[in-house]
């Protein structure tokens, strides 16, 4: 059944749509099955995702008409499809009448990726008009309340240095404390790896005053502030929230310097929006583990990562993983910015929408996954600008002096591109940038080649 009469209006112009406020916009690259039109699949998947199925149902009238879902741009070429969704199809709250992201996905996002009409259909942007960013939380803590722990000014505070505790697993309490320990001796910020939580081996019971001892401990020894991302995620929110709790009365009068680490993808927007909500105090880290599945450039369906990190913010993460851009070890390229640029501004032209977000706080980019001071000073300029969190695991821990050394180099790396230095340069006058060379040699040679000769290294 064609349903491009009632599901498409080509007349639409998304400039009207936009200045209405009244919808909330989607751009998706999709392709029909062989044998399908174009607009009749563009019109039926319109309809699959607000008021209609595949037939005509008697139970319709005036007023539901009034809220389809409209396809009002699409381009066969280039598999482009854009659909407006009137804001009111969205769920909202009995209890405070704010929306929430899973109506937002369960619509856009939802029954159309499984239609025998569509090949694959991938969304890679969205818009939200102003009455939509009034109605999502957004985030409540954000990177100025770090820079304020940190002793930082609080605009343009800078790099944070930071680690993910390795080995992933397997590590008991007091190695693991130990672990945290020597990281904070030069570094800003540990995180639990994602998958870290409460294994009989390492009880979290057990562990977390460990760690906390090791902060204080850090503390004293450096007269700096650190801060701890500690995983909570859990299956149930009664357990995610028991977690939560022991940590924050651990640490007691340091509860400011913990953050929450929650892995938003695997465990969905309901257990972030549970975090953000409960824990109001406590800067968000979303942790994306997972996402590849869906967001992989390989992956035609689900929605990218620039889509996955514009949802985080309106669901109030501080910070989400952004990836490292090419940089690193995980899929990445340096067009990536877009990701990190539509959290931290207050508008920005994405890849189909101009969004503005009318003062909701930003969501800090965290830059993990394969990255080491080597690997720094070109992130940084190809991002523009150091105000990120950058959790280093294998180039902390993989520093072969130690790994404060190695949280050093991180440090020194960032300094060495503020000043715009030579970073053989640099490393001729910073130890632990240097040492980083003879640390991740592959790297050095790709990067720095003749490094060895330069720095006299000739082992
Ligand atoms: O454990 C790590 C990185 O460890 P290492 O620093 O040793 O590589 C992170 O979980 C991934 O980077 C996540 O990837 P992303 O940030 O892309 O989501
Ligand atoms: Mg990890």
């Amino acid at each position: 059944m064609d349903q491009s009469n009632r599901y498409a209006d080509l007349s639409l112009k998304e400039e009207d749509l936009i200045n209405g406020g009244r919808h909330i916009l989607v751009a998706y690259k999709m392709k029909p099955k062989a044998g399908y039109g174009y607009l009749a699949s563009a019109a039926h998947f319109a309809a699959e995702s607000s008021t209609g199925t595949n037939v005509e149902v008697s139970t319709t009238d005036e007023f539901t008409k009034g809220v389809d879902a409209l396809v009002y741009h699409i381009d066969e070429a280039t598999e482009e499809m854009r659909i407006a969704y009137p804001i009111e199809l969205f769920d909202r709250n009995i209890t405070d009448g704010r929306m929430m992201i899973v109506s937002f996905l369960t619509l856009t996002i939802g029954n159309n990726q499984g239609m025998g009409d569509i090949e694959y259909a991938k969304m890679y942007d969205f818009y939200m008009p102003r009455r939509a960013i009034e109605l999502f939380d957004g985030p409540s803590k954000d990177i100025s309340d770090l820079w304020r722990i940190l002793g930082r000014p609080i605009k343009d505070g800078g790099y944070i240095a930071g680690t993910i505790i390795k080995p992933k697993l397997g590590l008991r309490p007091e190695p693991f404390a130990k672990a945290a320990y020597e990281f904070w001796l030069g570094g800003d910020f540990i995180k639990n790896d994602e998958p870290q939580g409460n294994q009989v081996f390492a009880p979290m019971k057990k562990t977390i005053p460990l760690v906390y001892d090791a902060m204080k401990r850090a503390m004293d020894e450096t007269g700096e502030a650190k801060i701890f991302s500690a995983n909570i995620t859990a299956d149930d929110h009664d357990e995610m929230l028991a977690r939560g709790e022991f940590i924050l009365e651990t640490f007691g009068p340091d509860a400011d310097k913990v953050a929450f680490l929650v892995d938003g993808y695997v465990g969905g927007p309901g257990m972030i929006t549970t975090a953000r909500r409960w824990f109001p105090n406590q800067y968000l880290h979303y942790h994306r583990a997972g996402h590849g599945a869906v967001t992989s450039p390989q992956s035609k369906r689900g929605y990218t990562a620039y889509v996955l990190a514009k949802m985080s913010r309106l669901q109030g993460a501080s910070g989400i993983h952004v990836g490292t851009m090419g940089f690193g070890k995980m899929e990445g390229e340096k067009d990536d910015r877009a990701i990190a640029y539509i959290i931290e501004r207050d508008e920005y032209q994405g890849p189909a929408y101009y969004q503005k977000w009318y003062g909701m706080k930003p969501t800090t980019p965290i830059i993990s996954g394969g990255m080491n001071a080597l690997r720094l000073p070109g992130f940084f300029e190809n991002l523009g600008h150091g105000n990120v969190i950058n959790t280093a695991g294998g180039g902390s821990y993989g520093h072969i002096d130690s790994p404060a050394a190695g949280a050093k180099s991180l440090r020194q790396a960032y300094e060495c591109w503020k000043a715009k230095a030579d970073p053989i340069e640099w490393a001729k006058q910073h130890r632990e940038f240097a040492r980083a060379f003879e640390s991740f040699p592959a790297d050095a040679d790709k990067l720095y080649p003749g490094w060895r000769e330069k720095l006299g290294v000739h082992k």
